[in-house]
């Protein structure tokens, strides 16, 4: 039933004309006459090496008509650089943590790319000890100030920052599990581009589900779900999970110590950030990807918060509305290969989780 409703809402997805599907800052809406409804985005970390260029995308955004930049480090130049993009949205640029409120206030949608990212050798879970602090004070903040607004999550672990920021949520009684998302748009772009790469199609006309975490083996791409339809051998399906998996990992290597992927994931994130916005203003339709709390496995809870993402945590299609996730839409079919990937991945997600949790919770 669910795959069914999977395949017919991603099927609408593709054939409607644009609306739901691209996004708002490359579309021709932006020179449409009617403006979107006022729309206010923080940005925390806008300083950083994601923070700039998704500053940029989401000042070019038409749905955005306020824009809040912080950092605790470099916000002042970067939000007069931004402020003066002759686009709709109005720029305002907060430095200190004492201002992190005003930064706050009247968010619709929060992104976090705060944080710091990792060289060649670390992992994901190895930027845990100084991102986990950073996220759990955020998250406070934004309990506070703007407690309805969606959280988009960018910040690594994502498979741990999320959890956090539920538990802070949850702990403050403001915790709505359809409006807090780990940021995984970025394993979705890149299996689109590998997989069009191999199988020679327009990378236009690709769409490629992608679920788990977003760590390694917990980035499990969808092939047998991907179209257009082609004929790829298993050993290319292979080749294209793990360079999917790997993708994040390339680009801290080629960038040898000079961080992880900026560019992309400003582009990822600024593609998830216009579905949220869609979806808030009702665009009928908004399915992405994305780690949200879920009952889609039958792992049993061993405490009832758990309860939240995991079931343990599956990324999913969601379908993005005016209050967040309007539907989890399931995994959808898998072959053996992916029911392989999917049973082996949920010991390190689990765990992640887990770290998260017990990170809030002090014990
Ligand atoms: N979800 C995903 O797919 C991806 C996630 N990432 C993660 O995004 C994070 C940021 O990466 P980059 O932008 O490359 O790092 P960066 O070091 O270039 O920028 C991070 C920014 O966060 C700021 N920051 C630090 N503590 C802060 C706080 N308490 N409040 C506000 N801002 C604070 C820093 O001043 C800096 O400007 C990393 O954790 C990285 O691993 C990176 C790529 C993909
Ligand atoms: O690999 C990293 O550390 C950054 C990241 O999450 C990605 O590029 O997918």
């Amino acid at each position: 039933m669910k795959a069914a409703m999977l395949r017919s809402a991603l099927r609408r997805r593709r054939s409607s004309s644009s609306a739901a599907s691209t996004p708002s800052c490359l579309s021709r809406r932006r020179f449409s006459s009617s403006p979107a409804p006022e729309r206010k985005v923080a940005i925390l970390g806008a300083a950083g090496g994601i923070g700039q260029p998704i500053s940029l995308l989401m000042k070019l955004n038409p749905l955005v008509s306020r824009l809040a930049l912080y950092d605790i480090a470099g916000t002042p130049g970067v939000a007069a650089d931004v402020s003066h993009v002759n686009t709709r949205a109005e720029v305002k640029g907060y430095a200190a943590e004492e201002q992190l409120g005003q930064a706050l206030e009247g968010s619709d949608l929060v992104i976090i790319p705060a944080g710091v990212p990792r060289k060649p050798g670390m992992t994901r879970d190895d930027l845990f000890k100084i991102n986990a602090g950073i996220v759990k004070s955020l998250s406070e903040a934004i309990a506070k100030y703007c407690p309805n607004a969606l959280v988009n999550m960018i910040s690594n672990p994502v498979n741990s920052t999320v959890p956090i920021a539920a538990e802070v949520f949850k702990s403050k009684g403001v915790y709505d599990e359809k409006k807090l998302f780990g940021v995984t748009t970025l394993d979705v772009v890149r299996a689109k581009t590998f997989y069009a790469g191999k199988a020679k199609v327009n990378v236009a006309d690709v769409n490629v589900p992608v679920v788990g975490g977003h760590s390694g083996i917990t980035i499990l791409p969808l092939f047998s779900q991907a179209t257009p339809k082609t004929n790829l051998s298993d050993e290319d399906i292979k080749a294209l999970t793990k360079r999917t998996q790997d993708g994040g990992t390339e680009v801290v290597e080629a960038k040898a110590g000079k961080g992880s992927a900026t560019l992309s994931m400003a582009y990822a994130g600024a593609i998830f950030a216009d579905a949220c916005l869609k979806g808030l203003n009702g665009v009928p339709d908004v399915v992405e990807c994305s780690f949200v709390q879920s009952t889609v496995t039958e792992l049993p809870f061993s405490r009832p918060s758990m309860l939240i993402f995991l079931v343990t945590g599956e990324s999913e299609h969601v379908k993005l509305g005016k209050n967040g996730v309007e539907e989890v839409l399931g995994l959808g079919p898998l072959s053996d290969y992916e029911q392989q990937g999917l049973e082996a991945l949920k010991t390190e997600l689990k765990s992640s989780i887990e770290k998260g949790v017990a990170f809030v919770r002090g014990n």
